[in-house]
């Protein structure tokens, strides 16, 4: 049975292996109807056939759709409510409306409102006062109010700070109209979250998040307003630093010295035995984590800003889909042009 999350891992991982034999492989057709099918009439999607719908389906259908360059209006239309019913009282989102706010499912309902350029509409305010909260004494964050500190939550909540930081450094969002170029040159409101971690020098510099969607022939209504960011890595200015709104040595403290398993891979917590799943999210959360006070994700971090030696900094990744920067770009070219 095609599954959302396996779709979502599946893409990500020819994204990342990249060059054309891979991302060629990829019958965007056909995922564009699998995506229509997993559409529920509320504007959520469902994770599989008559599966459970929650904000997890919301992010995997619209980042995958995003990534392969096939949002369109009919996948867009109303997710944004359906993510909005799940903000709740704390500030976080939840998985479903009506539950407990939780990391994993804030960063997915954060970073599928960016895509679909929708973020404003969200208590970004809120949001920010619940996230920064959630880092434990033990320097790593935990997923949801009194429960334990855990490696995979240093990207779930680790990549909101590196999604905030880019909403809030004065440039915001720039709306990409698809296809007629209808309502070009419009920007989105900038979002008020907390302004901390302005103030320092380069935040009136510009860092323009824009991107664009093709159609797959002329199967897609790509008509209207339907928006996506990429976050625009080109503009090199030097080393502007600006404040983390969490303390980013502790976290990746607790990265190397807690969650790293030291015959190799990464965990929860000690105790815990390694797995792929922590593996991945503990490398991607210390990866944002080491450029947290960078303002200009293009130039190098500050030594000081990475724990241990130099040689600990990894590689960046795009903190919308979770995939090597450098293959995100190859990605977004290839099907651009495809
Ligand atoms: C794209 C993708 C894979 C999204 C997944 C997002 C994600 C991690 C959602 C959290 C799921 C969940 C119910 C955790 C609570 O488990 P728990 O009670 O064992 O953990 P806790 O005590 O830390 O809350
Ligand atoms: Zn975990």
């Amino acid at each position: 049975m095609p599954h959302l999350a396996t779709t979502y891992a599946a893409v990500n991982s020819l994204v990342t292996l990249g060059g054309d034999k891979a991302l060629s492989s990829i019958n965007r057709e056909k995922l564009y109807m699998f995506l229509r099918q997993m559409k529920d009439a509320s504007g959520g999607f469902r994770m599989h056939d008559g599966g459970e719908i929650d904000v997890r389906a919301c992010y995997t259908a619209i980042s995958v759709a995003s990534l392969l360059n096939i949002l369109d209006d009919e996948l867009v239309q109303n997710v944004g409510n359906y993510i909005l019913s799940c903000q709740t009282y704390e500030g976080g989102i939840s998985g479903e409306p009506g539950s407990e706010a939780h990391g994993g499912y804030t960063f997915c309902g954060l970073a599928t409102m960016i895509l679909i350029n929708e973020v404003d509409r969200l208590d970004l305010s809120s949001l920010t006062d619940w996230v920064v909260f959630r880092q434990g004494v033990e320097g790593g964050f935990q997923g949801r109010t009194n429960k334990l500190v855990d490696g995979c939550y240093s990207f779930w909540q680790g990549g909101i700070f590196a999604l905030l930081k880019r909403l809030n450094s004065t440039k915001g969002v720039k709306p990409i109209p698809l296809g007629d170029g209808e309502g070009s040159g419009e920007e989105s409101p900038q979002t008020t979250a907390s302004s901390d971690a302005a103030g320092e020098e380069g935040l009136n510099e510009d860092l323009s998040l824009g991107g664009s969607h093709s159609e797959i022939g002329d199967q897609h209504n790509t008509s209207s307003q339907v928006n996506v960011i990429d976050i625009d890595h080109n503009h090199s200015k030097g080393h502007a630093n600006v404040e983390p709104l969490f303390n980013s040595l502790a976290l990746q403290q607790y990265i190397l010295l807690c969650s790293q398993e030291l015959n190799g891979g990464l965990r929860d917590k000690p105790g815990k035995s390694r797995d792929h799943y922590h593996t991945c999210y503990c490398l991607s959360g210390l990866s944002v984590c080491q450029r947290s006070w960078l303002e200009d994700e293009d130039s190098p971090p500050l030594p000081r800003a990475v724990l241990g030696p130099y040689s600990n900094l990894l590689e960046p990744i795009h903190p919308l889909y979770n995939v090597v920067l450098d293959r995100y770009w190859g990605a977004h070219e290839f099907f651009t042009k495809s």
